[in-house]
């Protein structure tokens, strides 16, 4: 990548060439592009007998409508400049999903390995503080949710502060999400990206136009896949495609290199070296090379990254050999990249809707806890009502009328998960089934990240036209 590459401006650019195909008024696309407001804290903790300071960063893309969501950060690299093309995505995200809320994103400039967990207890409740103190941390206004660097834990010491500072707010706990199941959580949260990521990979493979595209067989048994980053992401997504799809992990990109295996890597064995030791060297199932970035070129079906933003870029693009890259995490393809990749005829699941699970989950916890009703005591009152009760429950939050084959096994759950794993999968299959029918009917949609900004950027304007804005 060029050091004068920015990828705030690759998302600006993704966000024009929608903008420009639907002719929109310079005036509301300007509007749309920009990030509405950004907060900067510099907050002092005192840690190992001296005063340490911290920069973090909360932006708001938009909160038409409200609250806005997005995910907390921490990671020694983070800067405001991500932060941005992070909360504009997450508006996109939303809309390309139908799920109300607005875009935001927040990050602490951190390595979290170099803090005991008390000490990341002491920094995590200061900037929550702070970001209460601003409205930017609140049920109604803001809702990050765990993102790189941060776990369930971290949202509970959020929501935990938070709950101390306002505590005659009974919805406290709903200004985050991806809580503990104990502490107002809900079933699903934590795998909820990784699960999206394949339920998003078997709607493609339902769509033979889309995948005839990439010239793969049908079915995902025996696809090869690389993937890049085994965290909440990459692991969960690579476990469940291994081992409920059959397909074949080939190849494992971590920070400390690559660890490979033809025959397909034991993804639980793997992760559980990884936690061990802090990378994928030493695997005894595989075998290891330091060049992990080299990876990303390796001859397989089905490229994830689940790691960081623009690993793919104008350098590399040219040498990928996989048919279909899912883009896991957040901007791991550049535009020039995309650009190149496309008149490759490689195809890109985009991360606006490959990602979308965690929010999509994340909003099925929001509305639990404003609720107060957890799922488990709507599913009884179905048993004294009737399937109506439930099925009203899963249509008013997915926003989608049943039946459809997802509702038969809803009807036959009886757990948070069922209801939880229906709703996501009917949300990725309605949203996929809006960017394929775009895609492969207008022929000035040039792909899939295009189809889906379309989508998005529509319905965002149609809110600030019927704002009068
Ligand atoms: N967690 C969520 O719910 C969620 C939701 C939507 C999108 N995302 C996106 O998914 C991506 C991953 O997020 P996550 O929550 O899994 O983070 P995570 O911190 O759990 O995992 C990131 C993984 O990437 C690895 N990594 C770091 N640098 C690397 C490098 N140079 N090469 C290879 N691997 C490297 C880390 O070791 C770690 O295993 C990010 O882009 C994030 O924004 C996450």
């Amino acid at each position: 990548m060029s050091s004068d590459h920015s990828f705030l401006n690759d998302v600006n650019q993704m966000f024009s060439d929608a903008a420009q195909l639907m002719s929109m008024e310079e005036g509301l696309a300007n509007k749309i592009n920009v990030c509405n407001a950004s907060y900067i804290t510099r907050l002092g903790v005192r840690l190992r007998g001296k005063m340490y300071t911290f920069e973090g960063w909360r932006s708001v893309h938009s909160n038409h409508p409200s609250p806005a969501k997005g995910g907390i950060r921490y990671a020694p690299y983070a800067d405001l400049d991500e932060v941005e093309a992070l909360a504009a995505l997450m508006t996109y995200k939303c809309a390309l999903m139908d799920i109300p809320f607005g875009g935001s994103k927040g990050a602490l400039k951190i390595d979290p390995s170099e803090w005991e967990p008390h000490e990341l207890e002491r920094i995590t409740r200061r900037f929550a503080q702070e970001l209460a103190r601003h409205d930017f941390l609140s049920p109604s206004q803001n809702v990050p949710a765990p993102d790189v660097g941060t776990n369930e834990t971290t949202m509970i010491w959020i929501a935990d502060e938070y709950r101390r500072m306002k505590s005659g707010d009974i919805n406290a706990l709903a200004c985050v999400t991806g809580k503990p199941l104990a502490m107002g959580g809900i079933e699903g949260r934590i795998e909820a990206t990784g699960r999206g990521v394949q339920y998003g990979i078997q709607e493609f493979f339902r769509h033979p136009q889309d995948l005839a595209r990439t010239g793969l067989p049908d079915g995902l048994s025996g696809r090869t896949v690389v993937i890049q980053g085994l965290g909440n992401v990459g692991y969960h997504a690579a476990k469940f495609l291994s081992l409920e799809d059959g397909c074949r992990i080939i190849a494992v990109i971590e920070r400390d290199g690559v660890v490979r295996n033809p025959d397909g890597l034991d993804i639980d064995a793997l992760k559980a070296h990884v936690t061990a030791t802090g990378g994928v060297a030493g695997f005894a199932g595989g075998t290891h090379d330091a060049d992990g970035k080299a990876a990303l070129t390796d001859a397989c079906d089905i490229l994830i990254p689940a790691a960081l933003e623009s690993v793919i870029t104008k350098d590399n693009a040219p040498h990928v050999k996989a048919r279909l890259i899912v883009e896991a995490a957040n901007g791991p393809i550049t535009y020039d990249a995309n650009t190149i990749l496309r008149d490759r005829g490689i195809v890109v699941i985009p991360d606006l809707f490959a990602n979308a699970g965690g929010v999509t989950v994340s909003y099925f916890e929001w509305v639990k806890n404003l609720t107060h009703i957890p799922f488990g005591l709507m599913e009884r009152r179905r048993d004294e009502r009737g399937h109506r009760v439930l099925t009203q429950s899963i249509e008013h939050m997915t926003g989608r009328s049943f039946p459809t084959e997802t509702a038969q096994e809803l009807m036959s759950g009886t757990r948070e998960i069922d209801l939880v794993r229906s709703g996501l999968d009917d949300k990725i299959r309605s949203a996929y089934a809006e960017m394929s029918m775009l895609w492969n009917s207008n022929p000035e949609i040039p792909d899939l990240r295009t189809a889906a900004y379309v989508i998005a950027v529509r319905r965002l304007a149609e809110i600030y036209k019927a704002l009068g804005i």
